[in-house]
């Protein structure tokens, strides 16, 4: 435990040396301790202690870059020297500035060093001190400038490594997908609160998007955006931190992105002017007219300033001028699906946290990482743009309607241009020119070399398709700009030179990349490294006759260098554990055994030298053509841009290959006949049964009711997920389908309280219900399973009717599935409501069981005591169930009994009002005051006996009578007007 508290605090603070390091301000080398806050320096008698640091542990920034993630790196920045003497009698400074070796170690001698570690830290956990505690407060004087952001980070970074989980993984063969996004957030102040700016740059897909949004209170925008991006980390002002709790907006995105890392940097790395200069350096030219655009947004630029510089000290990465691309994402025509919506729905993540099951699983077919992303945003923010969505719909017809030879073609091609989107990685360069960025540089290379090699052959299988969508796409990759990048490598690279897969094979093709006589000192190189592979061959045979072996294979890996293997079998009375004196390292894995000898040793070394000296000299040239072919950096955003664009179209016609799928039309209605939940269809465990959909402004709230296991959830799910794949642009589960375009859609769906941000389920319920209300438009899209459930029942019930009546007087499609009989009643009140129930018919055997037909019928359901019965299918004790039917029974007779029992009285009088008012409305007078007179005559009775139970929905009432007789009038005049019609 001590030990850890030390890492903890040695970390802590090396840490922030570091970053100090990474921000360039090497000048402050002392920590006063008499500018530490009191807390800290507690029965300490020191007036100018060096707490840690000293200058010379930052060396360099490149030191502390590549040192960062190393394990041992906390210790970096250690003194190795002794503290000035006067400040020696100070506990922890003994212990901070103990050599570096010794903290190293695994076992510290703690007990023999006094060591001071403060109150609070030593019950809390690194990260939460870091985060919680508000370093920046802690640790830092008026005369420090470190960042608490970058302390956060770099002791996150160690400690959380490998914390960000990806979003997608596929296990089966498929790409993988894993996060890589950094996102910058930054907030205006006093009036311009909730103007959001926001920058992001995915690492493997150097695209900066920027976007200013202008938010209300909750930041539904915000979070649906951060969603959108899923950010591995998240940078914020430190001034979010500044208050004890931390902003709104902070709290926020820390309780609904728990796998993100959260990191502050200071407010003055959000500047500007920096912001527009680095934009205005690194952008490519074609993006003149966005930048334009972008310039004017304060915020956006400024969150932009800060990933640059966070991305360049944090992650080593910096652009060079005129290759990064931008775009601004402003208020788009899309369907807004916000977080909340996006988890229930399981659209892109399951319940689990993984993509197995979700609709991204079910459309995704994708070759190529980028057509991944392409479609995981698709699906959170599907398209409203009825231009964009008919175009994906004509390519994804041609597809299907091509001859199936050209669909394989298409397909085959796509997937030669997996690996296209590591080309942006040709954008960027690092600072230092190491080995690993020589390798890097010499397989993008071949790789650009492989895909233009590809590209006319992609463009030709394209021909025939004419639809729009594929057309532009084929257009674009058409551009001269790419044969004379190939006619660029061509001079430098030799033809046949082309990228591989494996560390042997890739070390090769890069080796021999560069065509011969372009430098003769690299020609000399290789023709030294080739006379020792050779050497390397002949001293593996040579070894194979001394073990009387055959087989000995000559093998080269990254772990183990230049080696030998062998099969087991192959080598006679070999013991791995008792090996001959001449083998060395010997390690067997699987029956194979790899091992090497002292000469294959120094042969390595000899290897690996003449091998550097290769790459240096190679990547040298590299770099000079490089240069030249950054000219047509834009090509290479729009080939990736193209190819995700047509591994996504190519993933929607696959899906939509699969039978009774049909191409959605839109309209002013949504008439979806035999469909199928694209979830359960695919999953194939069940045969799934198919209903039909409607709604139109004339009945747009639609109740669903029906027994527990009914396939209610499923049903108005279904209804969700196929609006969304219908505004994808791709095929839906059914024989016929129009829907009308929808630009939010909302859901409220199961309970669940949250610990974290100390919410019940009945006050989440509410806050949700409190976000869906105002931002509900006349084209929403609202999926309710139950609701209100998380209270007494009665009250439970009537706020859901006091909500329903709110939002059917909207034009939004509702569809809401409930257990409550009262809800049902809003049919006979309201001709825009219509009754549906999920089919069961009682079992034909004894058992009193039920069979779901899962068919949707007309209808509020009939069935009584269904969760008894269901209770008892699922075998619950017998003795329990009976107990429960007695007490149910009872309670039956009690409520006939007494009609002004509370739980029932609500439904007994309502039903007798509309009873009495639409049997009014049929053969009385059509004057108006009557209907006002008997809803007035009703509600007051209702109110009197109310008033004995004190209940609340007396105050409902209230103010919904008005409202009551406002529509019962606008009934009454209708009915007139067809009367006399
Ligand atoms: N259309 C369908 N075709 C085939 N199986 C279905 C269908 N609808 C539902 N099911 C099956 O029934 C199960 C229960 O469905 P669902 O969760 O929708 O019931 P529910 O009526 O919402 O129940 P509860 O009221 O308890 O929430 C599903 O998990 C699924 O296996």
């Amino acid at each position: 435990m001590w030990v850890e508290r030390l890492e903890n605090l040695i970390q802590y603070h090396v840490q922030c040396s570091f970053n100090m390091g990474r921000l360039g301000q090497y000048n402050v080398s002392r920590y006063k301790t008499s500018q530490l806050p009191k807390k800290f320096t507690n029965n300490t008698n020191h007036q100018s202690a060096n707490l840690i640091i000293d200058s010379s542990v930052v060396h360099s920034r490149s030191m502390c870059r590549s040192d960062l993630m190393t394990p041992d790196s906390r210790c970096f920045g250690v003194t190795d020297g002794g503290l000035p003497a006067e400040t020696s009698d100070i506990k922890y400074t003994q212990s901070l500035s103990a050599p570096r070796r010794t903290i190293q170690s695994d076992n510290v001698d703690i007990p023999n060093h006094s060591i001071y570690v403060p109150e609070y830290d030593v019950s809390q956990k690194l990260e939460d001190f870091v985060v919680n505690s508000t370093p920046r407060q802690f640790i830092k004087p008026k005369s420090f400038t470190t960042t608490p952001a970058c302390s956060v980070s770099a002791v996150s970074a160690v400690r959380n490594k490998s914390r960000n989980p990806p979003l997608a993984k596929k296990t089966d063969g498929k790409n993988e997908m894993i996060n890589s996004v950094i996102l910058v957030l930054t907030e205006g102040r006093g009036s311009a609160q909730g103007e959001i700016g926001l920058a992001a740059i995915d690492l493997k897909r150097p695209v900066l998007i920027l976007c200013q949004i202008s938010d209300t209170q909750t930041y539904m925008n915000t979070i649906n955006k951060i969603n959108i991006l899923n950010p591995a980390e998240i940078l914020v002002p430190h001034t979010f931190m500044d208050q004890m709790q931390g902003t709104m907006l902070y709290n926020t995105i820390k309780s609904r992105f728990p796998l993100s890392t959260i990191l502050t940097a200071s407010r003055k790395h959000f500047s500007e002017n920096d912001g527009k200069l680095y934009l205005k350096n690194s952008i490519i030219p074609e993006c003149i007219s966005t930048l334009e655009q972008v310039l004017p947004k304060f915020y956006a630029v400024s969150a932009a300033a800060a990933l640059l510089k966070h991305i360049e000290f944090n992650h080593n990465v910096i652009f060079s001028s005129s290759t990064l691309r931008i775009e601004y994402q402003g208020v788009e025509k899309s369907m807004f699906i916000d977080a909340n919506t996006a988890l229930r729905l399981e659209l892109v993540l399951n319940s689990s946290l993984n993509a197995k099951n979700t609709l991204f699983d079910v459309l995704n077919h994708c070759s190529t990482i980028g057509g991944q992303r392409r479609l995981r945003s698709s699906i959170l923010q599907p398209s409203s743009d009825i231009l964009l969505i008919h175009n994906r719909q004509e390519a994804v017809e041609e597809i299907l309607s091509s001859p199936e030879q050209n669909i394989t073609l298409l397909r085959n091609v796509i997937q030669k241009f997996t690996d296209v989107e590591q080309l942006y990685w040709l954008c960027t360069k690092v600072s230092k020119n190491t080995q690993q960025l020589s390798k890097l540089q010499g397989n993008y290379t071949l790789l650009l070399k492989t895909t233009l090699e590809a590209l006319p052959v992609l463009v030709d299988i394209l021909e025939p398709f004419k639809s729009e969508y594929i057309f532009s796409i084929r257009k674009i990759l058409s551009n001269s700009g790419y044969s004379k990048m190939l006619e660029i490598i061509e001079i430098t690279i030799n033809k046949e030179s082309t990228r591989s897969k494996g560390f042997s094979q890739s070390q090769f093709q890069r080796c021999f990349a560069v065509k011969s006589n372009l430098n003769p000192l690299l020609d000399v190189a290789r023709t030294i490294y080739s006379e020792l592979i050779e050497e390397f061959h002949d001293q593996v045979k040579l070894l194979g006759e001394q073990l009387e072996t055959e087989y000995l294979f000559p093998q080269n890996s990254c772990k183990r260098g230049f080696h030998v293997q062998v099969e087991l079998k192959n080598i006679k009375n070999f013991d791995v554990k008792h090996p001959p004196s001449i083998c060395k390292n010997v390690e067997c894995v699987k029956n194979i055994v790899k091992f090497t000898t002292e000469d294959l040793l120094v042969l390595n070394v000899r290897l690996t030298q003449a091998l550097n000296e290769v790459e240096i000299l190679t990547n040298a040239i590299l770099n000079e053509m490089l240069k030249e072919l950054r000219k047509y950096i834009s090509c290479i955003y729009d080939l990736c841009n193209s190819i995700a664009d047509l591994d996504l179209i190519f993933s929607f016609a696959q899906y939509s290959m699969r039978s009774g799928l049909t191409r959605p039309k839109f309209g002013q209605y949504m008439d979806i006949k035999s469909s199928r939940h694209p979830i359960l269809d695919t999953i194939n465990l069940v045969v799934t049964v198919d209903n039909d959909i409607f709604a139109s402004t004339d009945t747009n709230l639609n109740i669903i009711t029906g027994p527990n296991m009914g396939g209610k959830s499923i049903y108005i799910r279904q209804v969700a997920l196929l609006q969304i794949i219908a505004q994808i642009g791709c095929f839906v589960p059914a024989t016929s389908a129009q829907f009308r375009i929808c630009d939010r859609l909302f859901t409220r769906i199961g309970f669940g309280d949250s610990i974290e941000s100390n919410a019940s389920t009945w006050v989440l319920e509410i806050k949700e219900l409190n976000g869906i209300l105002p931002s509900l438009t006349k084209h929403s899209l609202v999926i309710i399973d139950e609701l209100c459930r998380a209270t007494s029942c009665e009250e439970g019930s009537t706020l859901a009717w006091a909500i329903c009546e709110h939002i059917m007087q909207s034009c939004a499609f509702i569809f809401f599935a409930t257990h409550s009989t009262l809800i049902t009643k809003l049919q006979d009140l309201y001709c825009n409501v219509l009754n549906y129930h999920m089919e069961a018919l009682p079992a034909r055997d004894s058992s009193n069981g039920l069979i779901y037909t899962y068919k949707l019928c007309p209808g509020a359901t009939n069935i009584d005591d269904y969760g008894l019965t269901l209770a008892r299918d699922v075998k619950m004790p017998e003795h329990l169930i009976e107990h429960a039917t007695e007490i149910e029974k009872c309670l039956r007779q009690t409520r006939t009994a007494l009609p002004e029992n509370p739980s029932n009285e609500a439904d007994l009088i309502l039903d007798t009002c509309i009873q009495k008012l639409l049997s009014m409305k049929d053969t009385e007078c059509l004057d108006i005051s009557n209907f006002q007179s008997v809803v007035s005559e009703m509600m007051n009775k209702l109110k009197e006996n109310r008033r004995k139970n004190i209940d609340p929905w007396m105050e409902c009432l209230d103010s919904d009578e008005e409202m009551y007789t406002q529509r019962l009038s606008d009934c009454n005049t209708t009915s007139s007007t067809n009367n006399s019609t």
